[in-house]
């Protein structure tokens, strides 16, 4: 069971979920979804509407503020790596990717102190622009309703494999990450928005594609190498496997690689990251559901070739837990950040390869 050749993104209505003949029918289009796609769209999902629109409404003003009061909340500000950061700030697949975003998460304090994890100190306020003071309650509230999401949404993925319903809830952090992202329109033909990737930050990616339905951009890969158009369908939410579920389900379920190529309009778009406990260590992601995994059920028995080619910084890594994995990753790609906050461990994060 790997990606198969799909030629198109399955969606899956959660209100089949309310009677128990249509959950059925639901339970077993999300597991196919699930071990066969990696990507798929969510519909009937129960994010009020006015959320939403609230939140798209809200990014043409916050990507038109000027570039001072950008830098006011720079990510290089903050050792929590929330803020904002210009297009060219970041590479992916060795190429520079063309958008500017301003991330946010969870709102938490910063109680971090040395005598605790360093990647403890992930954990941290968020940075908001003063000249924009509505922005706050509408990103809060979007952040709210999408951990709710992002819970109920996983009761469900565990009863698809044939798990209780509260299974993957222990593996939860605190924290979770939101993106605002803006790809500005490229007058040379289509150009990298971000290059082919699979999600490394989280469990899973919920993302809103906040352009109208004629934009596109976002791609997955199917197993013969061919790029799938995902496109906005409105009223759905995209969801995709981060590379900590693929650990936790020994490559059952696998995180699919995509990407956006941007193209003659600008594109907005917002992937909320349900994030993974920091201290997760490698023994416990891997060994917990192990059995389940390997089981006739799955069609494996003993050892998965799913399971042998997972690519994960965390399982190649030499760090154990999934908070110093996640630390060593942002780091690496927000460098300026690693000198400022992180000066003793920095060397050792960007040249341990
Ligand atoms: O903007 C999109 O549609 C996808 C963004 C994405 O894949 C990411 O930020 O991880
Ligand atoms: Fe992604």
């Amino acid at each position: 069971m790997s990606p198969s050749d799909f030629s198109s993104i399955p969606i899956i209505d959660l209100s089949k979920a309310r009677t128990p003949a249509t959950k059925v029918e639901l339970l077993k289009d999300l597991r196919h979804a699930l071990t066969s796609v990696g990507f798929l769209y969510v519909s009937e999902h129960g994010v009020p509407e006015t959320v939403i629109k609230d939140l798209v409404e809200a990014l043409p003003q916050l990507f038109n503020l000027s570039r001072e009061e950008k830098e006011a909340v720079a990510l290089g500000n903050s050792p929590h790596f929330l803020g904002y950061s210009g297009t060219g700030a970041e590479t992916t697949a060795g190429k520079v990717d063309k958008r500017e975003q301003f991330e946010f998460a969870t709102e938490l304090v910063d109680d971090w102190t040395e005598k605790r994890p360093l990647a403890e100190r992930l954990k941290g306020p968020n940075q908001w622009p003063d000249t924009y003071p509505a922005l706050r309650p509408i990103v809060e509230t979007y952040i709210s309703e999408l951990t709710k999401l992002s819970e109920r949404f996983l009761h469900l993925v565990a009863e698809a494999l044939s798990l209780p319903p509260d299974t993957f809830l222990s593996f939860l952090s605190d924290q979770h990450r939101l993106k605002l992202v803006h790809y500005p329109d490229s007058t040379t033909g289509p150009s990298q928005g971000v290059g082919p990737h699979k999600d490394s930050s989280g469990w899973w990616t919920f993302l809103l594609q906040a352009s109208p339905p004629h934009i596109k951009g976002l791609q997955a890969l199917n197993k013969s190498g061919e790029w799938i158009d995902v496109p906005n369908i409105p009223g759905t939410f995209v969801v995709n496997i981060g590379q900590g579920f693929e650990v936790i389900t020994n490559g059952i379920c696998k995180a699919t690689t995509h990407r956006v190529l941007s193209g003659s309009d600008e594109r907005f778009s917002v992937p909320f990251f349900q994030g993974v406990r920091r201290n997760l260590s490698k023994s416990e992601a891997v060994g917990t559901l192990k059995e389940h995994f390997t089981s006739e059920e799955f069609g494996v028995g003993n050892e998965s070739e799913e399971g042998k080619d997972i690519d994960s910084a965390f399982l190649r890594g030499k760090y154990d837990t999934w908070g110093e994995t996640q630390l060593r990753t942002k780091i690496r790609s927000h460098q300026d950040v690693g000198r400022k906050f992180y000066g003793d461990v920095f060397e050792k994060y960007v040249y341990d390869d």
